[in-house]
């Protein structure tokens, strides 16, 4: 994609199981297997998907919290994947996270002006002493928090006041992406509500691209402007906020949005309960990976593996139903589209 500030291009994160006698490598966790989407200057892509899936495991790898089993990762055009710890040093200023819990990510010992100051401090960004204030006292505004509030501790705020310091400090260092990973899924109802609409103000007045990590795709629709949905391990559908909520073309996708409420007077989507579990991720089913679960799955589905594919302008889905018959899918169609019309 043009004007692309990040790409992701067939992300695998295996995750050895040690055990037996001599403690080797007895099985992996295929958490990320195969992963690729980009996410322009000032976009926001949400990544959703049931527990499990690999969603965070993504946002880690991105993050390079660890190595990655294969693929690659591009920042600005510069693969950062591969990049020493030396090198990569002045590029973590660019990608910052914000993560789910307000109460652990806050060091208790340090005032909230330190909290900020650090950021700014270590990617040297100050002039001054003074510029230094200044900048915090600005990033106290960016979240809408009280300037005089930067002499005080994180047990003395909210868990929604919590998470605006900690946007505040990825923030501080003036990155081009932000990820949240289920940032706003501890917080009430009301609260969460809030810190959606101040991310998506920041978005807008800093043009941030961000990677939005959610499971809850309610919160997903009022914030993003595209969505991929992971299942164990792999994106099996990825299209603009409009298209996936208004025409979904995998059956998984399908039943993640039978469960979103349809904020209409009298509307309401038919619920589709799922089988089963999700299967582990150390021994993924063979052919679709979402088989054993979809009410649609025919033959082929046990046996071959269904290709990421675009099935519309800017809408790819990972189905062997593309390959039927509009009769004989179930999917085909802007199902839905009317419950949406009015958003
Ligand atoms: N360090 C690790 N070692 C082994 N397995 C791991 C590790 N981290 C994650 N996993 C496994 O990888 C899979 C994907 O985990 P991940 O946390 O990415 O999923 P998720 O979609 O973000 O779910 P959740 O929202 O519950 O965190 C899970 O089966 C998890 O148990």
């Amino acid at each position: 994609m043009s004007g692309a500030i990040l790409e992701v291009s067939d992300l695998k994160k295996h995750f050895p199981i040690h055990g037996g006698f001599f403690g080797g490598t007895t099985a992996h966790v295929y958490a990320v297997d195969g992963v690729s989407f980009s996410i322009a200057k000032g976009e926001t892509l949400s990544l959703v998907g049931e527990s499990g899936c690999g969603k965070s495991t993504v946002g880690k790898a991105i993050l390079r919290l660890f190595d990655i089993t294969a693929g690659q990762v591009v920042l600005d055009g510069t693969r950062i994947d591969t990049m020493t710890a030396s090198t990569l040093r002045p590029i973590r200023r660019r990608i910052q996270v914000v993560f789910q819990d307000p109460f652990s990510s806050l060091n208790p010992r340090m005032r909230v002006r330190d909290i900020l100051a650090e950021p700014i401090r270590n990617f040297g960004m100050a002039k001054n002493r003074a510029d230094l204030e200044e900048r915090v006292a600005l990033l106290m505004d960016k979240v809408r928090l009280p300037r005089d509030a930067v002499n005080r501790w994180p047990h003395e705020f909210s868990g929604g006041q919590r998470q605006r310091i900690c946007i505040a400090r990825a923030l501080a260092a003036e990155p081009d992406i932000i990820i949240c990973d289920e940032a706003v899924s501890a917080l009430d109802v009301s609260v969460k509500a809030q810190i959606v609409n101040l991310l998506q103000d920041l978005q807008k007045e800093l043009g941030l691209a961000m990677l939005f990590i959610s499971h809850d795709l309610a919160i997903v629709e009022h914030m993003t402007h595209r969505v991929a949905v992971m299942y164990l391990g792999k994106i099996v559908e990825v299209a603009t906020k409009r298209d996936l909520f208004s025409a979904p073309k995998h059956p998984y996708t399908e039943a993640l949005l039978s469960a979103v409420p349809v904020p209409m007077p009298g509307a309401q989507r038919e619920r589709i309960i799922l089988k089963g579990d999700v299967p582990s991720p150390i021994n993924p089913p063979q052919g679709c990976r979402f088989h054993t679960r979809c009410p649609y799955a025919f033959d082929r589905c046990r046996k071959d593996e269904p290709a990421l594919r675009q099935t519309e302008a800017g809408h790819w889905s990972a189905c062997h139903l593309h390959d039927r018959p509009d009769a004989e899918n179930p999917l085909a169609g802007a199902k839905g589209a009317d419950l949406i019309a009015a958003h």
